[in-house]
């Protein structure tokens, strides 16, 4: 018995500077700028959910925390007491929290290393349906909202915590020189990649310090133009680009990366791959892309 999160439902960033966020997330993401009760904070939409990526005022310029959604009230209740049975502490929210998220329930925790989850039930969805600015359109559905790459300092226990805690499935598994993460020369470490619906990646983990508190999060249209638009808006606006265009080997996914006012990047990316638990065996990448995803561009 464990969690049984459905997929990652919103993402909420901490900016110093909305305006940027408003002009990033708008201008060069393409994503629609919808409304919220809190007129301080930017709500974004990428599809009929009514805020996957809201943005709230304050001293720093990370990630506050990612949303994942369970599907009604008892598995949110179940989550409760699976939480508390492994030993990890979680609050309640407040009224005020969950009218800011337009959903039913939450629960909030953090893994041990500081990334704030929440688990929710019941997120709202508009009537009337999404016009993102330059007509893309977004992958979501039982694929959930993207992906995301959260930093944490220990991958065993992050591959426990992950799968045995909160259900998260291991789909893929990629090694890196421990040298890249700061650890002696000659060590590996391992990047994981992990799974709760048909997208290849719901969650993945670095082992390294990111004081972002995010690598990156990943969208996903359906359409390469799309992608091929978002690219030349990158150029147009000059907002720094992290990474070229390529296809990741693992989820087969053909990408770029820009760096977002939070400090961590944005995937921008198309063509994933689904899978099905009930076939899938979790393999090891021997290499990050099968052609492109330049990184040395962002450095
Ligand atoms: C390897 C990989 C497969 C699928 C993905 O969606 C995906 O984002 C990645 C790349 C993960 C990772 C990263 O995000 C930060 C910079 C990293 C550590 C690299 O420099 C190589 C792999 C990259
Ligand atoms: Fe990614």
């Amino acid at each position: 018995m464990t969690i049984d999160i459905r997929s990652m439902g919103y993402v909420r960033v901490s900016s110093t500077d909305l305006e940027q966020w408003r002009h990033f997330a708008t201008k060069v993401l393409g994503l629609a700028e919808g409304r919220g009760p809190n007129p301080e904070h930017l709500y974004f939409q990428i599809d009929a959910v009514s805020a996957r990526l809201v943005v709230v005022p304050g001293d720093v310029d990370q990630l506050a925390c990612t949303g994942w959604e369970v599907a009604d009230h008892r598995a949110l209740q179940a989550a409760r007491e699976h939480l508390q049975a492994a030993g990890v502490d979680f609050q309640d929210a407040t009224a005020e929290e969950l009218a800011d998220r337009r959903v039913q329930d939450l629960v909030r925790f953090e893994d041990p290393w500081g990334n704030v989850f929440e688990l929710f039930h019941g997120i709202t969805y508009e009537s009337h349906p999404v016009v993102t600015p330059y007509g893309a359109k977004f992958v979501t559905g039982d694929q959930g909202m993207g992906h995301i790459v959260v930093p944490v300092l220990d991958d065993v226990e992050a591959l426990r915590f992950y799968t045995e805690v909160l259900g998260f499935r291991l789909r893929d598994s990629m090694s890196m020189p421990g040298e890249f993460v700061g650890k002696e020369p000659g060590s590996k470490v391992w990047l994981r990649f992990l799974g709760v619906n048909p997208r290849h990646h719901s969650l993945a983990f670095l082992p390294m310090p990111n004081p972002a508190k995010c690598v990156h999060i990943m969208l996903e249209v359906d359409s390469l133009d799309d992608v091929g638009r978002a690219l030349e808006r990158v150029r147009k606006h000059d907002a720094p680009l992290s990474s070229t265009l390529g296809r990741h080997m693992n989820d087969e996914m053909v990408s770029f990366y820009v760096r977002s006012p939070g400090g961590f990047d944005i995937e921008f990316g198309t063509d994933g791959m689904e899978v099905d638990d009930a076939r899938w065996v979790a393999r090891e990448s021997t290499a990050v892309s099968y052609w492109g995803h330049d990184f040395s561009v962002g450095r």
